[in-house]
């Protein structure tokens, strides 16, 4: 079992284990996320994962078509895109997944509340490239296993952190890539300071990926000189996609 959890994030993670897996021949290749942020890191641009998500519990509701706004940020220049699959409070679907992937050749992140290997194959079915693990509901043994488990798929998963103690786990569950969550997943608080005090403590090989809150360029040139390598943003763009332009060139 994951850790206590109660509230709203205690529903969403009972909702996961019940979720029906999908079978399904996957149709495209793994994109290698890594690779693409050093690719875009080194052609001078900001590698930005943009999150197609309509609701949120902080008040998110937009409506926006996913592919059309899958390729605008692909086109423009996005290094990635990360698809809310949670149903229940994000209204989120694993169908978006499935069409975004097929849309675009750029890395595609599943981000849920992932528990179970289930959820895993379902993703990796339909076309992500990673997954998110969010340290806050599982058990140290449970990540590691999870982490196996993804990267059995050649897919890379996204260790989300929100303090030091989760940073200290993720690391010694062997994470490669982090996020760094300002969002407090119960509070709902976003507080910038924490992302700026986590960076310099995790290590130099390690892919750092700030979340959460981000909203301008001089946002994103802050987090920069903290250390970030990458930067996952929703809110600001579903309500603004042509922000997509200022922010890849921070
Ligand atoms: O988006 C929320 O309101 C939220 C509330 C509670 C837990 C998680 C939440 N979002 C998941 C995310 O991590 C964000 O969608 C992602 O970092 C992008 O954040 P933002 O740019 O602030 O939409």
């Amino acid at each position: 079992m994951p850790r206590y959890l109660s509230g709203w994030l205690n529903d969403v993670v009972k909702n996961a284990f019940k979720r029906g897996y999908i079978s399904k021949t996957r149709e495209r290749p793994i994109h290698d996320f890594v690779q693409r942020v050093i690719e875009v890191k080194g052609s001078g641009r900001t590698p930005v994962i943009a999150e197609y998500k309509r609701r949120s519990p902080s008040g998110l509701n937009v409506e926006a078509d996913p592919i059309a706004y899958s390729k605008l940020m692909e086109r423009n220049g996005a290094a990635a895109l990360s698809v809310i699959t949670e149903n229940t409070i994000f209204s989120g679907s694993y169908e978006y997944l499935e069409i975004i992937a097929r849309s675009v050749k750029i890395p595609v992140l599943m981000k849920d509340f992932v528990v179970t290997e289930a959820q895993v194959d379902t993703g990796f079915n339909l076309g992500a490239d990673m997954v998110l693990l969010i340290v806050r509901i599982l058990t140290e043994r449970e990540l590691e296993g999870l982490i196996e488990y993804v990267r059995s798929y050649r897919m890379e998963p996204l260790v989300e952190v929100h303090d030091e103690n989760e940073l200290e786990m993720a690391l010694r569950c062997g994470a490669k890539v982090i996020g760094i969550n300002s969002r407090d997943l119960l509070t709902l608080k976003v507080e910038k300071e924490k992302v700026r005090t986590i960076l310099p403590l995790i290590p130099s090989e390690v892919l750092k990926v700030a979340e959460s809150g981000i909203q301008s360029t001089e946002e994103i040139r802050e987090l920069k000189r903290a250390g970030a390598d990458a930067f996952l943003i929703g809110t600001s763009l579903m309500k603004e996609p042509d922000k997509i332009k200022d922010f890849v060139n921070a």
